[in-house]
């Protein structure tokens, strides 16, 4: 459904030397300064996917999309939604996406809400009925109706958010990509944009792309992570996967009915995981599920006594992304 094709963009700035006039001598410097944002990366997303595009500040996270969308021309490489090339085609392209910058609304600044929905209705050739109908259903999802009538500046950043969101998908658009729509908002909101977009994805079967720094939205909703870092793509597979990968220990918490009995643990270490608590009723475990798989861990401790209770504690999604980056 999406498919980047060595995908490659070169940013050329003009040198700024210093000094008075340096702005306008920029200009017409011929000394330029080359930046690689996005160096010949490819991969193929399917039709129902959610996918998170992740990376440090600067990796290259919105000059992909802003290429995938068909904004940006990329410098070398191809982009193809649906058989459709955005930089060819854009017409026919834009009527399959739907984007939303968080950072940036694309509804008009100093008209009332639903003014611009009637706007873009007439841009995608949305009929006057379809429109109502999808507004409906997004006014009931979104909670529009407390600002319909409110000129978009005046919003709060979760309306503007819910607003855009959508605006993106008034023109009913198979692919949906999203540059940090959960930017700013405080956890109310996080979570209303959340569940709309897993709607979306799994109800109305909605292929998404999301770049975000909230790991939250990422463990949430995406399937599937990929990871850019310094215009490369370093990491493309499932976020479980990908918390095996970096084998951050995952903890093991059992409290034991009654008696129960340690071995002698040996120096050398006779089980591939370590016991670092231990409290009356209660020990805690620590290992590496690329070594030993929780039913093994378990049916070891089994052995030392009745279980009553198990709690397990994965490794903080943001730390295993620390440790990528
Ligand atoms: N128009 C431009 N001209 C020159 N350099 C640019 C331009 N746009 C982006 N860059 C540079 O390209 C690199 C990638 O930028 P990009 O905005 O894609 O990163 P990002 O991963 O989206 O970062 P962030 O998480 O901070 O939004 C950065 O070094 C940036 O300074």
């Amino acid at each position: 459904m999406i498919e980047a094709r060595q995908l490659r963009k070169e940013f050329r700035t003009p040198v700024v030397k210093k000094g008075r006039w340096a702005g306008v001598r920029a200009l017409f410097s011929s000394e330029y300064v080359h930046k690689e944002a996005v160096k010949e990366i490819g991969f193929q997303i399917k039709r129902g996917e959610f996918v998170g595009y992740i990376g440090p500040n600067g990796a290259g996270k919105s000059t992909t999309i802003k290429m995938l969308t068909g904004i940006l021309h990329p410098t070398s490489g191809e982009v193809l939604l649906g058989g459709i090339n955005p930089h060819k085609d854009r017409r026919r392209a834009v009527q399959r996406l739907g984007v939303v910058f968080g950072q940036r609304s694309q509804l008009w600044w100093d008209l009332p809400v639903k003014d611009s929905y009637d706007i873009l209705s007439r841009m995608y050739g949305v009929k006057p009925s379809e429109q109502q109908q999808r507004l409906d259903q997004f006014a009931a999802l979104l909670d529009l109706q407390e600002f319909w009538e409110t000129p978009v500046r005046k919003l709060s950043l979760g309306q503007r958010m819910r607003a855009d969101l959508a605006a993106a998908m008034l023109h009913d658009p198979e692919l949906l990509f999203l540059d940090e729509p959960t930017i700013g908002l405080d956890v109310n909101a996080k979570r209303n944009i959340r569940s709309f977009l897993k709607l979306l994805n799994e109800e109305f079967g909605k292929t998404i792309l999301l770049t975000t720094h909230d790991m939250d939205d990422i463990e949430q909703l995406c399937g599937r992570v990929m990871v850019i870092n310094h215009g490369e793509l370093t990491y493309d597979g499932t976020t479980r996967q990908l918390r095996d990968q970096i084998g951050l220990p995952t903890l093991i918490r059992v409290t034991y009915r009654g008696e129960y009995r340690l071995p002698v643990l040996t120096p050398e270490g006779r089980y591939p995981f370590r016991l670092t608590e231990q409290k009356h009723d209660r020990i805690t475990v620590e290992a590496n599920r690329k070594e030993i798989s929780t039913m093994d861990i378990l049916r070891e401790l089994g052995s030392w006594g009745e279980i009553e209770d198990v709690v397990m504690e994965e490794p903080d999604f943001e730390e295993v992304i620390h440790r990528i980056y």
